[in-house]
């Protein structure tokens, strides 16, 4: 299996979770300007794999792996994509492969749409609780990972769409995200001096190229019309994502059918857990795992459900999205090689 985006945020954490998964074998590691250094140079965390050396990437150096990670900036997967034979697994980290819709892509991004991929969120409930995503992924050869934005909100909202007990039409998002969300490239967000002690908004007003991915998701689980008023802010942590997302509840539905909206949607699911009632998630409890901590409540006086979910935005939402897909697409067990426990304090 080959890393291409090796010396980066979202593919080192890949190369981590695959260093202790039992089906794999790490082959190339691929990178753009750190070509010819040293992994252990960029990934220093990364002990077992510190003397393999970082390759371009080029169809050369990924040919003749059975599975290819991508985790390179937005548009520059397709054409890395195009040169890998149909038999190849091919997981796009980025956001390329990820709309059905074209111009929600070219609005969003500002690009020509690159083409639709299965969407790589196993525990997506699709047409109100009839199949899951999963479903949909076994066998695949090209998986678009999805935004670990977008995995925080559709994970804490999807339970009361698809049982009904909330409306879609009047969603609103905010979120407390991490700088590794941005990737090592962004320097801007690395000032030390003015990210540290500060909150600080981004992509306010509609902005955010996460915005239809979440509305995609949500018309997949049952929504006939879904808006979201989506609002990230970066906050002083490394990693992690706390997101709080409010609906308004649905004529008829009460707390108790909430509740069970909650629990029941995730039951059976081994990386998304409703807490207990009155718990609410931290990022602190998610770090390292493969895990989304949600909670949900009903704020009577305001006719609205809250829901709260925390989660790692380099693990659940990333590249152990990726490393979970990639089990399915294998037909392996869903939950190889994937931490459930966090790290702590
Ligand atoms: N960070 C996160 O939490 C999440 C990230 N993602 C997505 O994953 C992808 C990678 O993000 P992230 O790891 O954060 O970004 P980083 O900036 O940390 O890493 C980018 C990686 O891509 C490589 N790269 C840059 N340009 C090219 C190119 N033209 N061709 C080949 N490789 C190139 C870099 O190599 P080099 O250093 O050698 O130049 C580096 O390895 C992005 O699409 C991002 O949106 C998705 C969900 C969450
Ligand atoms: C802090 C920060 O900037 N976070 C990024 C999250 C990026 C992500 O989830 O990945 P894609 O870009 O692949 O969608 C953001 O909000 O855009």
């Amino acid at each position: 299996m080959a890393v291409s985006g090796a010396s980066g945020y979202a593919g080192g954490e890949v190369l981590r979770l695959l260093t202790t998964h039992p089906d794999v074998e790490i082959g190339a590691v691929t990178a753009h300007s750190s070509a010819g250094e040293r992994l252990g140079a960029h990934q220093p965390h990364l002990r077992s794999l510190a003397d393999r050396v970082i390759e371009p990437t080029t169809t050369a150096t990924l040919a003749g792996h059975d599975v290819v990670v991508l985790a390179l900036p937005h548009g520059a997967s397709a054409a890395v994509a195009a040169e890998l034979g149909d038999d190849t697994l091919v997981l796009d980290c980025g956001a390329d492969h990820r709309l059905t819709d074209a111009d929600a892509w070219t609005a969003f991004y500002g690009t020509p749409h690159a083409g639709t991929w299965p969407y790589g969120m196993p525990e997506l409930v699709l047409d109100h609780g009839e199949r899951r995503q999963r479903d949909l992924l076994a066998h695949v050869r090209r998986v678009a990972v999805p935004g670990c934005n977008v995995t925080a909100v559709t994970l804490g909202i999807q339970p009361g769409i698809a049982a009904g007990v909330v409306e879609a039409t009047d969603l609103v998002a905010v979120l407390a995200v991490g700088y590794s969300g941005a990737g090592k490239a962004a320097k801007t967000h690395l000032l030390a001096s003015e990210g540290l002690g500060a909150a600080v908004p981004y992509a306010v007003g509609g902005t955010h190229r996460h915005i239809p991915e979440i509305e995609q998701n949500l018309r997949a689980v049952g929504a006939a019309e879904v808006s979201v008023s989506f609002t990230p802010t970066l906050v002083p942590m490394a990693r992690g994502i706390l997101a709080t997302t409010t609906a308004r509840l649905a004529p008829g539905a009460d707390a108790a059918a909430v509740r069970s909206a909650w629990e029941d949607t995730y039951a059976g699911e081994p990386f998304v857990q409703v807490l207990p009632e009155g718990q609410w998630p931290t990022t602190a409890a998610t770090v390292g795992a493969n895990t989304a901590l949600v909670q949900v409540a009903v704020d009577e006086r305001a006719g609205r459900v809250v829901t709260v979910t925390a989660l790692d935005n380099l693990v659940k939402g990333t590249a152990g999205a990726a490393v979970q897909s990639m089990n399915l697409a294998l037909g392996l067990p869903e939950t190889t090689g994937l931490p459930v426990e966090g790290v702590a304090p």
